[in-house]
């Protein structure tokens, strides 16, 4: 439904985004994460035909965005990540304002709006002035204004950010209700556990390049590789270092509190097996072996951990 090709772009001598290529099929809530800076906004202002690429392309739904970007527009709806809100408009209006700009006839816009003011939440507010809603709410309004010409793909860049955790939650309700309106969904952020909750995928992107992209658990698998074990011991500790040193797979050991050591290891699990049963063999105290596990916000800042060194 979503396809880059190729897609560049860049500002001058600055290259924002490098050869981005993405597939997002239909019906699918992508989760398109990255610092500040990253390009998800350059990536989403393309495929909305706001912004020209230097090189490359993209799709929707078929349909080049270079070659007929009118079309694409009827097929898309964007949320910006900054959006300004006409103040003297009171809610209806200003969606009515946006149903009329898509050509919607008035019948088609008092049938849409109330139906879009209840999905995010509004309908009590139909009557209030724009600029009198909480910022959340005006998140929502902005939301419902994207949907007003019934897009069947969503482009969504950063629509949580500023809300506090209440605000987020309603925000991701009404997410999953789009998702199973059969909405096809790409939505950015710089906090990965918010996105990993409601995407079905997600694509890393860090300094232009996307670096990694699967479901949530194919990231966190790609990053364990090397993953982190904990051992405990009884006593000897120092014997059980030196033993641990003269495995080739065992990296970086660090002493712990408690009779703990902790160490990398970059072996398969044969290999870890294999270990186990050496460190048996030669009288280690063990207590305990247990894997350390790495939350996705530890995934991210791994992935995406070149970014400040740019
Ligand atoms: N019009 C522009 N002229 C020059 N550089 C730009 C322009 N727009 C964006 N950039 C640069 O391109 C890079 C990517 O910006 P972009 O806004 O796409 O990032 P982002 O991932 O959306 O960041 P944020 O999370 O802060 O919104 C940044 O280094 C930014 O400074």
């Amino acid at each position: 439904m979503i396809e880059t090709v190729g897609l560049t772009k860049k500002y001058g001598s600055f290259t924002a985004l490098k050869d981005l290529n993405l597939s997002i099929s239909e019906g699918t809530v992508y989760g398109f994460v990255g610092q500040n800076g990253a390009g998800k906004s350059t990536t989403f202002q393309i495929i909305a035909t706001l912004l020209t690429p230097s090189n490359g392309t993209a799709y929707v739904d078929g349909i080049n965005i270079m070659e007929e970007p009118e079309k694409v527009r009827r097929i898309i709806g964007y949320m910006p990540d900054f959006f300004g809100v006409y103040d003297q408009f009171k809610t209806s209006e200003y969606l009515d304002f946006y149903g009329a700009s898509y050509g919607l006839s008035v019948k088609e816009r008092s049938e849409m709006i109330p139906q879009l003011l209840e999905l995010v939440n509004l309908s009590k507010k139909h009557d209030s002035y724009v600029d009198l809603l909480s910022r959340g709410m005006k998140q929502r309004l902005c939301l419902a204004r994207s949907l007003i010409h019934d897009p069947k793909v969503l482009i969504l860049d950063e629509p949580a950010s500023g809300l506090d955790p209440r605000a987020r939650i309603e925000m991701r309700e009404i997410l999953k209700e789009l998702k199973t309106m059969g909405k096809t969904i790409i939505i950015s952020s710089h906090i990965l556990p918010e996105l990993a909750e409601m995407c079905d995928e997600i694509g890393v992107i860090d300094n232009g390049e996307l670096v990694a992209t699967g479901s949530v658990n194919d990231i966190q698998l790609k990053l364990q590789e090397q993953k982190v074990l904990i051992v405990n011991v009884a006593r000897d500790m120092d014997r059980t270092i030196q033993f641990l040193e003269d495995d080739p797979d065992v990296l970086n050991i660090q002493r712990g509190p408690n009779g703990s050591i902790q160490f990398g290891f970059k072996g398969s699990e044969e290999d870890q097996e294999s270990l186990i049963k050496k460190a048996v063999h030669a009288n280690i105290p063990l207590l305990t072996i247990r894997q350390l596990e790495t939350n996705l916000e530890d995934v991210f800042m791994e992935i995406t951990k070149g970014v400040g060194e740019a």
